[in-house]
């Protein structure tokens, strides 16, 4: 396994078995992830990406194949893996700064090492003078904030999100999105990223995996052409656009189903550093 792998995950296949249904969720699926890249997966409604991101994170057992984080086996939950989900999942009775001091009482950490690390990380996500408010006191948004800071409070080698954004209006995902990206810009982590939002992931990620209808295989692997950091505008290039327009159509058709996928070493389907990006 190449050093700076931070995921790798070879053949993997899960079935949900309930005893009454079997149901492939992910089928023969293969990727790596490099230390400090950002992918994002996309696919159709119910396709397994949920199910894959769980596996990568030891939340979820593989039916076959194998997955290795920093080069081991990834069998159960590690502290250097965060997680953050769709929901913020806030403790209601706990401040902001407390709950993003969470993790910390739970990997019996010392806190007064991580409290000023909790600040700053609430600054830069503009939370700064809600340090002292309870959850039901915060938006939608501002809650999902708080989930980013908790997720990064221990400082995690990788972070893995599944659709953290989609329960916020159009607006204050856009905010979201480039609250993450000016994280990333500071503290670069390995990222896996579940979203439906084809935008989003063009504007996040350094790679994005296709994933086809379920059984969940992936039938492209794109390298994204921009830099970092990256610039905010970027979402108004024809470039932009055209990726875009190209992972739509990628999913909308659903294709690859069991066939054969494409990876961002093959080549780029787009070619779009030649178009000056
Ligand atoms: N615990 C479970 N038991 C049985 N089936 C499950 C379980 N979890 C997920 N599934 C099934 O596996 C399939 C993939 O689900 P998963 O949540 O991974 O998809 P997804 O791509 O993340 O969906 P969405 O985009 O709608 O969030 C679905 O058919 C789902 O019903």
């Amino acid at each position: 396994m190449a050093p700076d792998r931070a995921i790798r995950v070879e053949q993997v296949r899960k079935i949900y078995d309930t005893g009454r249904e079997r149901t492939e969720a992910v089928s023969g699926v293969s990727f790596g992830v490099e230390r400090g890249e950002f992918v994002a997966i996309l696919g159709p409604s119910g396709c397994g990406k949920s199910t894959l991101l769980m596996m990568c994170g030891g939340l979820e057992s593989t039916t076959s194949g194998r997955i290795e984080v920093d080069g081991a086996p990834m069998t159960q939950p590690r502290p250097s893996i965060g997680v953050m989900f769709q929901d913020a999942s806030l403790l209601p009775w706990k401040t902001v700064l407390e709950n993003i001091l969470f993790p910390i009482r739970i990997l019996k950490r010392p806190r007064a090492e991580y409290v000023e690390r909790a600040r700053s990380l609430i600054d830069m996500v503009g939370l700064h003078g809600f340090e002292d408010k309870k959850p039901h006191q915060l938006s939608g948004g501002m809650r999902q904030r708080v989930a980013i800071c908790r997720a990064l409070v221990y400082d995690p080698d990788i972070l893995l999100m599944d659709e953290p954004f989609s329960a916020l209006d159009a607006i204050t995902r856009d905010e979201m999105g480039e609250a993450l990206l000016d994280i990333w810009e500071q503290y670069t982590k390995t990222a896996l990223f579940v979203t439906h939002s084809i935008r989003e992931a063009v504007l996040l990620a350094d790679r994005v995996l296709v994933m086809t209808r379920r059984p969940a295989t992936i039938v492209e692997d794109i390298r994204i052409p921009f830099g970092r950091p990256r610039p905010r505008d970027i979402v108004g290039a024809p470039e932009f656009n055209e990726i875009c327009v190209h992972l739509r159509s990628l999913i909308e058709s659903g294709q690859g189903a069991n066939g054969v996928g494409r990876r961002a070493g093959d080549g780029p389907v787009l070619q779009p550093g030649r178009r000056g990006a």
